[in-house]
């Protein structure tokens, strides 16, 4: 496997406040990764590090072979951390015209990247007439303009319509396809479950699960949850077929998942109910816990 990013024991402190705390995970060529949490759980400060716009406190990281500048590897990094912000009075393409010679790339890119993101046929259309979504996918052209080998997203779809949002998930998944490596910020699961392979999972900083998507919650194996509805969840889990040993014990309900279910399907299920969670934590062994937390996933 070929390492993107790699990053170990970093941590940020704002005054009191630690933002990241001794975070560490690699970023590996080719697949889609996930920074999933509720707000203010050190997403963005951890993008705002590694592209050298927030200044860590200790740790590390490191860009690719780890042979390269920070400064060298950013220029093969496509990174969207903000609201687009264009020439309101300029066209999409004339934009793209100045972020070309910028970046010192050639006039040839603007169309193929237009392609990408569906905005050939509105290049000759002034910024200021764009939807949000339609901002959003210039932004990713624009970022894609260089060909990167990562492109790194904070809250893709925030603020977006359902069209606007499924538009631009479609456009991340078209992008990860050709072989672009993607780093996204988010604090809907549902979000990382549609568009990523794998997920790093934080609170308040601090990592709570990393790896595969699929398996943060689709094997089998003893649960933790908790939910205000309290009752609701209890009667659930006990009627349902594939949970067993249920029990309840100083308002921690335990459980055993018979079978492997994904996450989106026992999402549903608790959303159909009614019933948010304010902890899951699976174990996978009864040494080694995998912690999860899908307070916020369903608010949206
Ligand atoms: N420049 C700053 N000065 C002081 N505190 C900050 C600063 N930037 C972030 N923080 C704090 O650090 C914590 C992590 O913030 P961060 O923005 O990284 O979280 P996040 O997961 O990206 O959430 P959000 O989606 O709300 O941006 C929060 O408590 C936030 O208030």
């Amino acid at each position: 496997m070929e390492p993107i990013l790699t990053i170990n024991n970093l941590t940020k402190k704002f005054g009191s406040l630690t933002a990241v705390k001794d975070l560490s995970f690699t970023i590996n060529k080719g697949n889609v990764y996930g920074i999933l949490g509720p707000n203010g759980s050190g997403k963005s400060t951890t993008l705002g590090i590694v592209l050298n716009v927030v200044n860590k406190s200790t740790g590390d990281f490191q860009w690719f072979d780890g042979n390269t500048t920070t400064h060298d590897a950013l220029k093969q990094v496509g990174a969207i951390i903000e609201r687009p912000n264009f020439y309101p009075y300029m066209t999409a393409e004339q934009n793209l015209k100045l972020v070309c010679k910028i970046k010192g790339v050639d006039y040839s890119k603007i169309d193929e990247k237009l392609n990408v993101v569906g905005l050939l046929d509105r290049k000759d259309h002034k910024f200021k007439t764009y939807s949000l979504g339609m901002k959003q996918r210039l932004a990713i052209a624009s970022a894609l303009l260089n060909d990167p080998e990562i492109l790194i997203l904070d809250e893709p779809t925030n603020g977006l319509d359902p069209q606007g949002i499924h538009q631009i998930r479609q456009i991340i998944k078209d992008i990860a396809a050709t072989g672009t490596t993607i780093l996204l910020a988010s604090h809907l699961l549902d979000e990382v479950e549609k568009v990523c392979s794998h997920v790093v999972v934080l609170r308040q900083g601090v990592k709570l699960y990393s790896g595969r998507v699929d398996e943060m919650i689709s094997s089998h194996g003893f649960f933790e949850l908790k939910a205000e509805k309290h009752q609701e969840l209890l009667d659930l889990l006990e009627t349902h077929s594939n949970f067993g040993n249920v029990k309840l014990e100083d308002g921690l309900i335990t459980a055993f998942l018979n079978e492997p279910m994904s996450a989106s399907d026992f999402n549903k299920l608790m959303f159909d109910k009614g019933i948010l969670l304010s902890h899951l934590v699976k174990r996978k062994e009864s040494l080694e816990e995998q912690f999860l937390q899908l307070t916020d996933n369903q608010e949206n």
